[in-house]
């Protein structure tokens, strides 16, 4: 809204250059599409045209819809000059009757990026050249929404449907080089020539050297009917299975199907309107709000605007090679960066490299990786036992084990041996920062660099500062984080930092709801379909009962006042059993990872609930499914408010994302202070309070929730007056 912005410039050929300007992606505000028609127009009644290009400016075609004027429609109206913006208007009007239809013909001429609405505006041209490397896609489900300016229609028309369905149900964009083998682009040219190959290509048209084609008409790529219901009925299958609880994906393929047994004009319309419903759904109002949210966790006070640039990092080394070490240093290689992965000696270093080259190896084996980038990528990891080569590194990562004593050696060997520019991290989940770099004088560059498991494919990396922490280093670090695409989010120091301060009350909670007679596996089923990929116990089973019984010990010597002393792992780990590893844990394990029940554990749960005496009239508890969300999520929430109102984190949504990214969290249901605002704090507040009197201090809500009930706001607004831990 308001901003961006559309030029025209009339070429001695004959080809009128349309160019979008509306940095940084060149994105589709109203002011954008308003001033498209516009010069769309202009080109079409100006005799001195014979043909149009439409491109963007500084190397980026267009991302789409300006995804914040969608958030204004959703809240409203969009107005401009008193009138109300119509969607309807746009895919109709003007894309498709002017656009398309148009007497002269127009190229899209596409650079960088043609996502959403800027490739569906690509669509309506009568051709489309890209550069290399150009990504094309319609990623509108992951916003909640489906495609509104004729992708539904013309993307199936172009790439057949079974492509398209791909593209667009997993909001995956493509290549220019792919698009080209599939016909959605018509050639790939270098940058340089882009404009001028898209100019003879519109004059090619118009002067019927080149085929006039509107890609609404066509048919030659769509299966026949029978197919086509065949691969929309699979799609619908499988889309139940990735998300149950979205209806978003069922409408869009409602949508397409609609378009090829009605005709796509039929399918513009159906889509326009479902669009805009589905704008409103409260899936929609929650991916959006993860979008943005997001984007803003690089935005961090006092660190990122305050004019630094992050250093140039050439070489980074990690320390350990174990599970944690050999996944950072996947991730670091596979983004092309240099690697001294460093172990104690020549056995555990070979293992580690194993490690890496298995990693790489599940790629070429998935065929997402040629075994010629194989070999070049795993040759830049160098193996060694010794600080040596440790000179030139620009970032060190240690990831040993976690043992106060031995880091504290090792960050007072690098010290030694690393230039005094080179940052130092840690990727320890536990040890305050502050101890293990207390033997140093480098507590200035010393950072967290916490990643979860397995470190090469979970999305988030929690930057940990510490008091003493110098902005450029964090700087430096995400800068880093974000090159080995993921997205950082910038903490305090504490114990479990964000992530791991809500997943404990996640797993608590569900030890105490069996305590209180529930049943374990009725529980994950719930806690599945409210959108978690795992239940808590499946997820205990995973990270094996070893580590959750040392991480519980953490939790009781820092917050002793809520732990809640479950005996049930503890029991079964007497009995041999420790999760996944040993094949036995709450569920079974086949050889291919599968779990299933055990009627077994309930000799472990009957004795952990006699111990607990919570049952004290021998009457289990009884809870509708909705009361077991509650009571596994309002713990998580409470926590989440005390890492916000301990300044952990610099705003709500940092937790957002947190959830969503380290937990797995649903995104559609926008991230755990998302959702905790949609239920409102006052009834989180008194549901806690109900249960702290019932059952104790575990669900005792913290005073940042109480104060947020007491004034009826928001948990995700604006904390005040607290001394921020970063
Ligand atoms: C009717 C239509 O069918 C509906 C639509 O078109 S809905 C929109 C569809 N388009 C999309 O979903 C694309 C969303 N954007 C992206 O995936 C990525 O931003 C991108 C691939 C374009 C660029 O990624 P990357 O280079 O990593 O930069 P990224 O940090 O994500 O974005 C840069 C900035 O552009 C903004 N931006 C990106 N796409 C935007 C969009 N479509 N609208 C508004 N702002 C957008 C981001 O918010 C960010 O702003 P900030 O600098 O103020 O934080």
């Amino acid at each position: 809204m308001g901003k961006g912005g559309v030029d025209i410039e009339v070429g001695s050929d004959g080809v009128a250059l349309i160019t979008i300007t509306n940095p940084p992606v060149n994105s589709l505000s109203v002011d954008v599409l308003l001033g498209l028609k516009e010069k769309y127009d202009e080109a079409l009644q100006r005799d001195d045209v014979k043909a149009i290009v439409i491109t963007g400016s500084g190397g980026k075609f267009c991302g789409g819809f300006d995804i914040g004027t969608l958030g204004g429609l959703q809240h409203g109206a969009v107005k401009i000059g008193g009138e109300q913006f119509e969607l309807t208007d746009v895919s109709v009007k003007i894309i498709t009757e002017l656009f398309e239809g148009a007497k002269k013909p127009s190229v899209a001429a596409i650079d960088g990026l043609a996502l959403g609405g800027g490739l569906e505006i690509a669509m309506a041209c009568h051709g489309r050249i890209a550069a290399p490397q150009a990504q094309l896609g319609l990623p509108e489900l992951q916003l909640g929404v489906i495609p509104g300016f004729g992708g539904t229609q013309r993307l199936p028309r172009l790439v057949g449907l079974s492509k398209a369905l791909e593209m667009i149900l997993l909001s995956k964009p493509i290549k220019s080089e792919e698009a080209s083998e599939l016909g959605l682009v018509d050639a790939v040219v270098p940058p340089l020539e882009l404009l001028n190959s898209a100019r003879r290509w519109a004059l090619d048209i118009a002067e019927f050297r080149r085929p006039w084609i509107r890609s609404l008409y066509r048919t030659d790529k769509l299966e026949p009917l029978g197919e086509a219901r065949e691969i929309l009925k699979f799609a619908r299958i499988q889309a139940q299975k990735r998300a149950a609880n979205l209806k978003h994906p069922l409408v869009c393929l409602d949508v397409i199907e609609e378009g090829i047994v009605s005709g796509p004009m039929a399918g513009l319309v159906k889509e326009v309107s479902s669009f805009q419903q589905l704008l409103h759904s409260d899936n929609a109002k929650a991916l959006i709000h993860v979008f943005f949210s997001q984007r803003l966790t690089s935005k961090v006070p006092g660190v990122t605007d305050v004019g630094l640039k992050p250093r140039r990092v050439r070489k980074v080394a990690v320390l350990g090679g174990g599970l944690m070490g050999s996944g950072i240093a996947t991730a670091l290689i596979l983004s092309g960066y240099p690697v001294i992965l460093k172990e104690v000696n020549d056995r555990f270093l070979q293992a580690g490299l194993e490690r890496i080259k298995a990693n790489l190896q599940s790629r070429v084996n998935k065929g997402k990786m040629s075994q010629e980038k194989f070999e070049k990528i795993f040759s830049l990891v160098h193996g060694t036992v010794d600080y040596e080569n440790f000179r030139n590194v620009d970032i060190v990562i240690e990831a040993v084990i976690e043992n106060v004593a031995l880091k504290q050696q090792i960050f007072s060997d690098l010290e030694k041996f690393c230039p005094p520019h080179c940052v130092l991290a840690t990727n320890t989940s536990t040890i305050d920062l502050s101890l293990i770099g207390q033997k140093t004088n480098s507590q200035d560059r010393i950072v967290g660099a916490h990643f979860f498991s397995p470190a090469h494919i979970m999305p988030l990396l929690e930057i940990v500062r510490t008091e003493k922490t110098s902005p450029q280093v964090i700087v430096d670090l995400m800068d880093v984080g974000k090159k080995i695409k993921k997205t950082p989010i910038v903490v305090g120091n504490c114990t479990g930092f964000a992530v791991n301060r809500m997943f404990f009350p996640y797993t608590q909670s569900a030890l105490f709801l069996t305590d209180l007679g529930l049943d374990v596996y009725r529980i994950d089923i719930v806690i599945t379909s409210f959108g978690m990929p795992m239940g808590p116990f499946r997820l205990a089973d995973l990270v094996g009962f070893e580590v959750a019984v040392a991480t519980g010990m953490q939790y009781l010597e820092n917050f002793p006042e809520r732990v809640y002393k479950s005996l049930l792992i503890p029991i079964m780990l007497e009995d041999k059993r420790a999760g996944e590893k040993t094949r036995k844990g709450f569920y079974l394990y086949d050889d291919r990872r599968k779990a299933r029940p055990d009627p077994e554990i309930k000799k472990y749960i009957e004795k952990s609930r006699s111990m607990a005496g919570l049952i004290a009239d021998g009457k289990p508890l009884s809870l509708m499914d909705k009361d077991i969300v509650e009571m596994v999520f309002f713990p998580v929430v409470n926590e989440a408010c005390r890492v916000l109102g301990e300044g952990i984190t610099v705003q709500a949504s940092d937790l957002d994302i947190a959830s969503v990214m380290g937990m797995g969290f649903p995104p559609y249901r926008g991230g755990v202070m998302f959702w905790a605002d949609s239920l409102g704090s006052n009834y989180i507040y008194s549901k806690l309070k109900i249960w702290a009197e019932s059952y104790g201090d575990f669900f005792k809500p913290c005073p940042f929730l109480e104060e947020r009930a007491a004034t009826g706001s928001k948990l995700s607004a604006p904390v005040k007056s607290i001394k921020s831990r970063l």
